[in-house]
């Protein structure tokens, strides 16, 4: 297998995303868990993303983690790699965009790298070096209470500056819209001046067409799914990617007992529970007994069993920012995600146990932790829910699955039931 394009992605709702992108560009492209085991047997794909989840942990377990994935990916051939990070540039100062790029930029032997999280189809737009979404800055968006990593600057030149140990740049607009070779000078310039990450504005498809026929001059770029976008038009504008059948079509349903588990407290996850209230049993569990331990999981599983194979349902932990902010003050920002996690996790697995064959989560850290629980080894990308959302297909651990990972603030407001429609 020689690989068009190696990516890294830092949690797994957003690794999703990516794979999501690459297939509807026409990459065959597979989504593994982790760096592939050995004997993982992979089709022949274009692209493969390695899902880690490396958003909110140790900064120097993100590097290590990254860079195990890296060496993978460039052993199978990949030229260039792309960190995919969160298109609301979900970090904090301790990292783990800016260390993660750091080593990435080094080990490639480049001495500059590209970065947008621009993702036009998502509302996600940079201009003068700040970050939009829909109409709003960052800072002003619901990312500003996100629990784990709220955002509450939106000039990303000054955000990554706090997490990387060199200089930032921009490449502005007017730049880009100049074309790939205007783009190239402007690294270079900045390049020559010490510079060693520049964020690039982008607004249009058109933009990150340009930015990505330019990333792939380079070995390593840093970028949403948006950067993906261009990627993955700049392979196929050389030649690169042969005209292929994807690789989920033509698979047999899979059918089972269906539910959903949201751990996600983005605004947008908050309304889509409000929506599936009408149409599906909804379990709202109390984080603060998911906290304290067992008896709140053994009550969601007798919600759950009683239930199961009489339709969906869905369990979840969502709440309200100022309800988060009250918890974390109880018992701390990290103990209470861990904890929640893990309760999720648990169970996801014992519904699992009890037949359940179709899985949406909301949530990356969340879906991160059911995923590792479950123990899948990756996922093939099937049909589009929404943009950034697809069906996934376990391979490599028995019987397959069908998952959904959404990412916190992505899908409409009937996202659960438009993903069981497509979940067959
Ligand atoms: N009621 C709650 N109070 C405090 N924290 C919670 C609660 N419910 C869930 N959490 C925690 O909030 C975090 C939510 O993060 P998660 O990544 O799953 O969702 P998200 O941030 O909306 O999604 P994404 O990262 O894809 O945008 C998790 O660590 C989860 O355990
Ligand atoms: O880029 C995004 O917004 C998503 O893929 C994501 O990473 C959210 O966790």
């Amino acid at each position: 297998m020689t690989l068009q394009l190696g990516c890294i992605a830092d949690d797994y709702t957003g690794a999703s995303d990516l794979a999501n992108t690459l297939t509807r560009q026409g990459l065959r492209t597979v989504q593994s868990i982790g760096v592939p085991a050995d004997d993982l047997a992979l089709p022949e794909v274009d692209a493969v993303v390695v899902s880690l989840k490396s958003r909110s942990i140790a900064a120097s377990t993100a590097v290590e983690k990254s860079r195990a994935a890296a060496q993978w990916l460039r052993g199978r051939g990949a030229k260039h790699l792309l960190f995919k990070i969160c298109s609301t540039f979900d970090s904090t100062d301790a990292g783990n965009i800016g260390p993660v790029l750091d080593v990435l930029r080094d080990d490639a032997g480049e001495a500059i790298v590209l970065v947008t999280p621009a993702f036009p189809e998502t509302g996600r737009s940079v201009y003068q070096g700040h970050l939009f979404v829909g109409c709003v800055p960052l800072h002003e968006s619901p990312l500003k209470d996100h629990p784990l990593n709220p955002m509450r600057d939106s000039n990303l030149v000054r955000v990554l500056g706090r997490q990387s140990r060199h200089k930032i740049g921009l490449i502005d607009l007017a730049t880009v819209a100049r074309g790939a070779d205007a783009v190239q000078a402007r690294l270079d310039e900045l390049a020559a001046c010490g510079v060693s990450a520049a964020i690039a504005d982008a607004v249009f498809e058109r933009d990150l067409e340009t930015l990505g026929a330019v990333a792939l001059r380079h070995g390593v770029s840093v970028g949403a799914s948006g950067l993906g976008l261009g990627l993955a038009r700049a392979l196929r504008a050389n030649g690169g990617i042969a005209a292929r059948a994807a690789l989920s079509e033509a698979e047999p349903a899979v059918g089972g007992a269906a539910a959903c588990l949201a751990g996600s407290c983005s605004q947008a996850t908050l309304n889509q529970i409000a929506c599936a209230e009408a149409v599906m049993p909804v379990l709202r569990l109390d984080p603060e007994q998911l906290i304290a331990g067992g008896a709140e999981v053994q009550r969601a599983l007798a919600f759950a069993r009683e239930r199961i194979g009489q339709g969906p349902l869905l369990i979840a932990s969502s709440t309200t920012p100022d309800q988060v902010a009250a918890l974390q003050a109880r018992h701390g920002r990290d103990l209470a995600g861990h904890a929640i996690e893990q309760a999720m996790a648990e169970i996801a697995a014992a519904l699992v146990d009890a037949g359940v064959r179709r899985l949406v989560i909301a949530g990356g850290e969340t879906s991160g932790a059911v995923v590792d629980r479950l123990g899948l080894p990756g996922f093939l990308i099937g049909a589009e829910i929404a943009a950034g959302v697809p069906v996934l297909r376990s391979v490599g651990a028995g019987a397959p699955m069908l998952l959904a990972l959404k990412s916190g603030n992505f899908g409409g407001p009937e996202f659960f039931t438009d993903a069981l429609r497509l979940m067959r």
